[in-house]
């Protein structure tokens, strides 16, 4: 049986809708990624799951269980590592971890081995207090508090969110050592470049999933032809091609702007001639692979089929 199962489950705040008809599984020791913009409903969908919130539609089971009828026996099997405010400020290293190992009825003793690896960088500083560490520790720190008693299922909540790229990685790299031991996880995060880490990813915009599969499957669903172009003025070559009558759309990629174009008969040729008409300097014009990014723009911007 799959380790999570969201059947048609939607939850609005009075008037505003936070999360519409969504229905997704996550299979058992799956690393799978939730991933969208602000506000595209990712915390109220995980908090649902944890059995914080109760949906106002559908169905949900974690680890078996369902989240509304069996909520305190699911609560001991699944980790929550919020997006903010998981530690307590005032409290050391040591006491934090302490205090959420009590809180589920167990001791940092009975389960440090699953956190040895990654507390071990935090014990030098055991009795510093956790508003004191780096955002690189406070959320390894909040990763131990969410592992200590040993759940089946582990959620966090945009973990990398303001954690410098470097952390960034190394927090990737215990996410994929813990999945190993076979921990099904679910991660949301609004960085694109994380979603390739993922066994399996689902995009969700403003409270709907608009595609679930593997990273490189997800990149292919972009059919359109696509160019990088870069030229020595960007601000005026991004006005000049997003004015242009062969354009579907064009965003800033790094160096590079990505373009599409509204037909695949457009060549690069005839995007050059356009932009020496514009007396763009420096022209450089090349089709490109479509990366994760480009793919969950198109669908983000793509109209909603007719029902
Ligand atoms: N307590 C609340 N009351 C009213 N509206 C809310 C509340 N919480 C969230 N919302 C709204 O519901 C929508 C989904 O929010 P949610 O926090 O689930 O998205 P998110 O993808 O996690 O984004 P973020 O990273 O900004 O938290 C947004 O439009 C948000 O403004």
């Amino acid at each position: 049986m799959d380790a999570i199962i969201i059947e048609n489950v939607s939850k609005a705040y009075g008037e505003i809708p936070a999360v519409s008809d969504v229905s997704l599984s996550v299979r058992p020791g799956e690393l799978f990624g939730l991933i969208g913009p602000d506000g595209a409903g990712k915390t109220t969908l995980f908090k649902i799951l944890v059995t914080l919130l109760l949906p106002d539609k559908g169905r949900a089971t974690v680890a078996g269980h369902d989240v509304v009828k069996d909520y305190k026996a699911l609560r001991q099997l699944v980790g929550y590592m919020p997006g903010r405010f998981s530690l307590y400020p005032d409290l050391s290293v040591e006491e934090n971890l302490a205090f959420f190992a009590t809180v589920f009825g167990t001791t940092i003793k009975e389960n440090y081995h699953l956190i040895q690896e990654i507390y071990s960088q935090l014990e030098p500083f055991k009795d510093r207090r956790a508003g004191q560490l780096s955002g690189g520790m406070k959320q390894k720190l909040a990763l131990c508090c969410a592992l200590i008693h040993k759940p089946e299922v582990l959620f966090l909540d945009e973990p990398t969110t303001g954690v410098d790229a470097v952390s960034r990685k190394e927090f990737w790299d215990m996410l994929r050592k813990l999945n190993e031991r076979g921990l099904t996880t679910l991660v949301s995060t609004p960085y694109m470049d994380e979603a390739s880490r993922c066994d399996r990813i689902a995009f969700m915009q403003t409270g709907k999933i608009l595609a679930v599969d593997q990273p490189v499957a997800i990149t292919r669903r972009f059919k359109k032809r696509l160019y990088g172009v870069r030229a020595a003025d960007t601000y005026q070559l991004i006005h000049d091609l997003r004015l242009a009558s062969f354009t579907e759309s064009c965003y800033a990629f790094g160096e590079f702007l990505h373009l599409t174009v509204k037909s695949n008969e457009v060549t690069e040729q005839q995007i050059g001639r356009f932009l020496r008409e514009k007396n763009h300097r420096n022209i450089e014009i090349h089709a490109i692979q479509p990366g994760i990014e480009d793919t969950f723009m198109a669908l983000m911007t793509q109209p909603e089929p007719a029902a």
